[in-house]
């Protein structure tokens, strides 16, 4: 999704110039531990919202969920195109075998 790319670009960009005010600043400041303390707040909070059958909700958080891993990768030097060659090497492998015990072996 082009929207992504457009924010992990933003996220890169204040990385690189720091922005007065910026929650994405705020988070590289304060470095992984805080980065992966948010994930796994958010990660919390869709499971709640999903439990709760709340779809708005749900897709609310799922978002919260995403912008922060996606200020991991950045922490972190991951690049969207690595996540696009692992989803294709597991699509080829996955549509190839048929069986879902190969994911095993991912
Ligand atoms: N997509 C997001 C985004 N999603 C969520 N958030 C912020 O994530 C925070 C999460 O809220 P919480 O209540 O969990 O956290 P908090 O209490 O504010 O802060 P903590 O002390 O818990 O860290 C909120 O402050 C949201 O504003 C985001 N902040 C920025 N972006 C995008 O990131 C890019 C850079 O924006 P700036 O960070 O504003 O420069 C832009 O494209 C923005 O649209």
């Amino acid at each position: 999704m082009s929207i992504l790319r457009e924010l992990y670009e933003d996220i890169q960009n204040r990385k690189k110039n720091p922005q007065d005010g910026s929650y994405t600043n705020y988070l590289f400041t304060k470095g992984e531990d805080k980065i992966l303390k948010k994930i796994g707040e958010e990660c919390t909070e869709v499971v709640i919202a999903s439990k709760r059958d709340n779809h708005t909700e749900l897709v609310s958080e799922l978002m919260d969920l995403t912008y922060h891993c996606l200020v991991l990768m950045a922490e972190k030097d991951v690049s969207l195109e690595e996540l696009e060659e692992e989803a294709k090497r597991r699509r080829g492998k996955l549509s190839k075998v048929g069986d879902r015990k190969e994911i095993d072996t991912l």
